[in-house]
């Protein structure tokens, strides 16, 4: 069996091999762990609530329809940091491939957290499709406004935490040259430096980055991850560091902000705003790949 169903989650086993898997929490639709190899490519905090009473702090959280805790627009400013994609159960939608064993998760005003769809009256239908290769994983969104009169105005992200031996000797590369809007300064600047580093909290929206860009997050002068977008523009790059995390209930060891970087493919610089009955699709996927490096044009 390459899909298997329980009652909270799915879990996807490769057919060429029994330690590569991805398993996904019907709560949110979060993948939670994903092995290649029996190796767990993301982090996931110890502390992470898994009953559905939190988003999962860790894997690959949905951002969904707002980034961020919006202060202007009428409807999307009622809603909590992030949205209601990563705190709502999705419907498990069934296996549509073999090989690669591919998966789909739907989420729509029937099923949303209604505490949430109650702040943000909106029509509209998400499908989440899961793709686990033998070196990929792949996760692909598609939103429809299903309204037969009103757009549909919304960021999406993948809130991507992979997972690394030592963050104090990992790079973030090939955003070099790219417009960053830094959080933590609130001030924007173009990215100058040849390969991003971390030694304190880290918290920039890189903005309108080429598709052609594959972000790579290098350790010891190797990838361990590679990241390819489509039509996602923009990618925050996050690590909480040592006062952040120490203040989030959910993040344990208070140790793992060494083992973890956010890189997350999105479009939350501006909103799409999608005419009723269209659609938009996005994706990222996650491989290995050689060291390319992609210097300032
Ligand atoms: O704590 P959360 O709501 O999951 O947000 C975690 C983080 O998400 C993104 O990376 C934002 O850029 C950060 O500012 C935020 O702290």
């Amino acid at each position: 069996m390459t899909v298997k169903e329980t009652d909270q989650e799915v879990i996807l086993t490769h057919p060429k091999d029994a330690n590569t898997t991805v398993t996904i929490l019907k709560y949110g639709a979060t993948v939670y762990s994903w092995k290649m190899a029996n190796k767990e490519q993301l982090w996931v905090s110890t502390a992470a609530k898994l009953d559905g009473s939190k988003p999962v702090r860790g894997g690959i959280p949905l951002v969904f329809p707002v980034f961020g805790k919006n202060a202007t627009d009428e409807h999307l400013s009622k809603l909590p940091q992030h949205g209601l994609a990563r705190n709502s159960t999705w419907e498990f939608l069934g296996q549509v491939k073999n090989d690669p064993p591919t998966v789909q998760f739907g989420l729509g005003p029937e099923n949303a957290n209604p505490e949430l769809t109650k702040l943000w009256p909106m029509d509209f239908s998400l499908i989440l499709t899961v793709e686990l290769g033998i070196d990929h994983l792949k996760t692909a969104i598609e939103v429809q406004n299903t309204s037969n009169s009103n757009e549909l105005k919304f960021n999406w992200l993948f809130h991507t935490y992979l997972r690394t031996e030592d963050i104090e000797d990992t790079m973030v590369t090939n955003l070099t040259g790219m417009t960053a809007y830094d959080q933590l300064l609130a001030e924007t600047y173009v990215e100058r430096h040849p390969a991003l580093t971390f030694s304190e909290e880290f918290d920039r929206i890189y903005k309108k980055v080429p598709e052609n860009r594959n972000i790579q997050v290098v350790r010891h002068g190797q990838p361990i991850h590679t990241l390819k977008r489509e039509n996602l523009p923009d990618t925050v790059v996050w690590n909480p560091w040592i006062k952040k995390s120490a203040g989030m209930a959910d993040f344990e060891p208070k140790s793992g902000f060494k083992n973890m970087v956010c890189v997350e493919p999105g479009h939350v610089n501006d909103f799409i705003i999608l005419p009723p009955g269209e659609k938009w699709n996005a994706s990222q996927t996650l491989y290995k790949d050689d060291l390319k490096f992609q210097a300032i044009m």
